[in-house]
C-alpha cells in the first residue's frame, strides 16, 4: 500500500451524487485498491448535520483505506492540500427542464470555489466538475483559477461514454467490456454527439457489427443524448451511482492511464487548431483522450465524414452560447 493518502474533496457531499461516490472511492475504485485516501466532504451550511450523517457513516463503514475525513462547510478548509477535486456541488435539474436552466445558481458557485482551489489545494490538483451545465461550469472554474493549469481542469462525459458502451452492448448482446472507442464530442447536454465510427465491438467495428445505419445515427444518438432525462423521468431524481461510478472512471484513468489501445472522453479545453478537430481554442469541449502519466492527449488523426462535422459543430455552437450566457450572469452578479 502507498504510504501516502491522497486528498479527494467531493463537494456537494451530502447530496445524492456524493453519497453514492465516497464509499467507491473509500474502496479503491478511484485510486486503487492500495491507495489511501484522506477525504474532504464539502457542503453548505442547510446540509451540514446531513454531511455529518454522511461522515459518521464512511467512519462506520471502516474501510481500511480511509485514513481521515475534512466534513465541513467552509469552502477554504474543504480546499486546503486536495489532490483531486470532484466538483459535484450545485443544483440538479428537476423533470422538464434543460440542464442550462440550472446555470444562473451554479455559475456563482464555481466562480467561488474556483478560488478556494486555486489557494489552497495542492500544486497539480486534477479537478472534475460533474454538476451542470458541467462543460460551462468547468470553463468557469478554469478561467477563475488561472493558476490551476487548464490541462488540470476538466468535465464529466465519462457518463455520457459508459451510456454508449451500453448501448452497443445491449444491441449487439456482446459484454460491454468488449465495446471500446466510441467518443462523445462536446457539451454534456442533449446537443452531445455519440460516434461509433471509430469504435469496435468484440474486435469488428461497431458500424459493421451492428449493420443498422439509421438505428446508429438515430434512435442510438438520441437514447445517449436523452438518457438523464430518461432517469429524472424515471427515478424523478437524476442520475446518482452511474455518476459516481463515471466519476471514478474519469478520475482513475487520467491518473493511471487508459489502457494500450483504448480511449475514453473527457471534456477538456481545446488547445484549437488541427489537433483538436478544429474546435475553437478555450472551449470546455468532450474529445477522445487517451491518458498517459497523469496527462490527457486528444486521439490525432479521426476521419471525420461531413455528418459528422456538422453535429461536434453544432455542440459546440451551443457551448459558446452557454460561455457567453455565463460570462453574462457573472457580469451582472
Ligand atoms: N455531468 C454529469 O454526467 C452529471 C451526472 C449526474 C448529475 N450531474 C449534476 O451533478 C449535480 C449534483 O447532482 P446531485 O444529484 O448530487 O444533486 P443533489 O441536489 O442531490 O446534491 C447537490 C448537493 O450540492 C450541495 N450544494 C449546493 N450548493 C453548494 C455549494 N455552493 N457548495 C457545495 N455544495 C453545494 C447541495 O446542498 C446538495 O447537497 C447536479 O448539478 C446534477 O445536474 C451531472
Ligand atoms: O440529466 C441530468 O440533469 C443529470 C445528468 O446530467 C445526467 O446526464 O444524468
Amino acid at each position: 500500500m502507498s504510504p501516502t493518502p491522497v486528498h479527494v474533496l467531493i463537494t456537494g457531499a451530502a447530496g445524492q451524487i456524493g453519497y453514492a461516490l465516497a464509499p467507491q472511492v473509500c474502496r479503491g475504485a478511484m485510486l486503487g485498491a492500495d491507495v489511501p485516501i484522506v477525504l474532504h466532504l464539502l457542503d453548505i451550511p442547510p446540509a451540514e448535520a446531513s454531511l455529518k450523517g454522511v461522515a459518521m457513516e464512511l467512519t462506520d463503514a471502516a474501510y481500511p483505506l480511509l485514513k481521515g475525513i475534512v466534513a465541513t462547510v467552509d469552502v477554504d478548509e474543504a480546499c486546503k492540500g486536495v489532490d483531486i477535486a470532484v466538483m459535484v456541488g450545485g443544483f440538479p435539474r428537476g423533470p422538464g427542464m434543460e440542464r442550462k436552466e440550472v446555470m444562473s445558481k451554479n455559475v456563482a458557485i464555481y466562480k467561488g470555489q474556483a478560488s478556494a482551489l486555486e489557494t489552497h489545494a495542492n500544486a497539480g490538483c486534477k479537478v472534475v466538475v460533474v454538476a451542470n451545465p458541467a462543460n460551462t461550469n468547468a470553463l468557469i472554474l478554469s478561467n477563475y483559477a488561472p493558476k490551476i493549469p487548464k490541462e488540470n481542469v476538466t468535465c464529466l462525459t465519462r457518463l455520457d461514454h459508459n451510456r454508449a458502451l451500453g448501448q452497443v452492448s445491449e444491441k449487439t448482446g456482446a459484454p460491454v467490456s468488449e465495446v471500446k472507442n466510441v467518443i462523445i464530442w462536446g457539451n454534456h447536454s442533449s446537443t452531445q454527439y455519440p460516434d461509433v465510427n471509430h469504435g469496435e465491438v468484440s474486435g469488428m467495428p461497431i458500424r459493421s457489427a451492428i449493420g443498422d445505419d439509421a438505428y446508429l445515427d438515430g434512435e442510438f444518438v438520441k437514447t445517449v443524448q436523452q438518457r438523464g432525462a430518461a432517469i429524472i423521468a424515471a427515478r424523478k431524481l437524476s442520475s446518482a451511482l452511474s455518476a459516481a461510478s463515471s466519476v471514478c472512471d474519469h478520475v482513475r484513468d487520467w491518473v493511471n492511464g487508459t489502457a494500450p489501445g483504448t480511449w475514453t472522453s473527457m471534456g477538456v479545453v481545446s488547445p484549437g487548431g488541427d489537433d483538436a478537430y478544429g474546435i475553437e481554442e478555450g472551449l470546455m469541449y468532450s474529445f477522445p483522450v487517451t491518458c498517459a502519466n497523469g496527462r490527457w492527449s486528444i486521439v490525432p488523426g479521426l476521419k471525420i465524414d461531413d455528418r459528422s462535422r456538422g453535429l461536434m459543430d453544432a455542440t459546440a455552437a451551443e457551448l459558446k452560447e452557454e460561455k457567453a450566457m455565463a460570462e453574462e450572469l457573472i457580469a451582472a452578479m
